[in-house]
């Protein structure tokens, strides 16, 4: 039976895959959340890869939070760029193959057009700039890889914007959201669902893709949508604002181009409208009925 670690398993992405391994009962699944396996430890990391032999190690330990980046700058390169050079080692040593994620935040936001995989990367925020490292070590040192650059992740789980808002209607809260970046919303759900596509199908054309939903829209549209999806548009006020300020710069264009992961993987592409409804009444309204 193959086996796959899934690294950062109690995060966002980390708990997709944990829902989804219930599908996939061919593989024998090990799930580490940060208290089991801190990946910035090469020694804990050896230590278990040399107890078990793993065929895929999908990495979803991350630091995330883009705002406290710009003043942890060296707690982030640790965690983005840092270890995924040490798993990225140890891959290659195993003969395992790496998943990892990487973010439309390594471009600077200047374009028209959706980025391709090959356009310039230039990082603006301090997380953008480590995850872009973290990219850069994993091409370096392993042949089996697949690094997916992703948008905007939002599920059922954890903290994130979709719950977010849905936390705000119930607090009838008046919300005031920005106009002032574009980029599309993308399940994490759909995300995990083409890496296990990936596996089952033993495709191995590795490299750095880019991984959305369809469509695009700023936090705005998206926000306007979760309350429309979920009938909450009465019961809150929605403002668009453009004068909130953040620590960390953001890219005002950040959407990125699916045709290389469309061609390589054979994979339909869902709009974030849609999946944003799909997720709303296959997990959330189930949930409140
Ligand atoms: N959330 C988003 O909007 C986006 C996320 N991404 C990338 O997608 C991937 C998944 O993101 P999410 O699941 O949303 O993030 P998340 O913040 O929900 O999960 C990350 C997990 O990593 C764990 N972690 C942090 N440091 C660790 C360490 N040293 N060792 C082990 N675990 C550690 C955290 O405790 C957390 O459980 C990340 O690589 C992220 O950079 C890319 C673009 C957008």
């Amino acid at each position: 039976m193959k086996s796959i670690l899934v690294t950062g398993a109690s995060g966002q992405l980390g708990r997709c895959f944990e829902k989804l391994s219930s599908q996939y009962s061919q593989f024998d699944f090990v799930f580490m959340s940060s208290s089991e396996l801190d990946i910035t430890n090469k020694c804990d990391l050896t230590h278990l890869f040399a107890a078990k032999d793993f065929d895929y190690c999908i990495n979803c330990a991350a630091y995330t939070n883009v705002e406290k980046a710009e003043s942890e700058k060296e707690k982030a390169f640790k965690v983005n760029a840092e270890a995924p050079k040490i798993l990225a080692d140890i891959c290659h040593f195993s003969n395992t193959t790496l998943f990892h994620f990487s973010t439309d935040y390594v471009f600077n936001g200047n374009s028209k057009m959706p980025y391709a995989e090959d356009d310039k990367t230039d990082p603006i925020n301090v997380y953008g700039a480590s995850k872009l490292k973290g990219e850069e070590n994993i091409r370096k040192s392993a042949d089996k890889y697949f690094i997916f650059r992703t948008s905007w992740l939002y599920s059922e789980f954890n903290h994130n914007f979709f719950n977010t808002i849905l936390r705000k209607a119930e607090e009838k809260a008046t919300l005031n959201i920005t106009t002032a970046q574009k980029g599309t919303p993308t399940n994490a759900n759909d995300l995990a669902q083409l890496v296990m596509q990936i596996i089952v199908s033993e495709n191995a054309n590795y490299g750095v893709y880019h991984f959305s939903n369809d469509g695009e829209a700023t936090w705005y549209d998206f926000a306007e949508a979760i309350l429309e999806i979920s009938g909450n548009t009465e019961v809150l006020e929605l403002n668009k604002d453009n004068s909130y300020k953040t620590v960390a710069k953001r890219p005002e264009y950040s959407v990125l181009s699916k045709k290389e992961v469309q061609q390589n993987f054979n994979i339909p592409l869902i709009h974030w409208r849609e999946s944003l409804e799909q997720l709303y009444n296959s997990a959330i309204s189930k949930k409140s009925s």
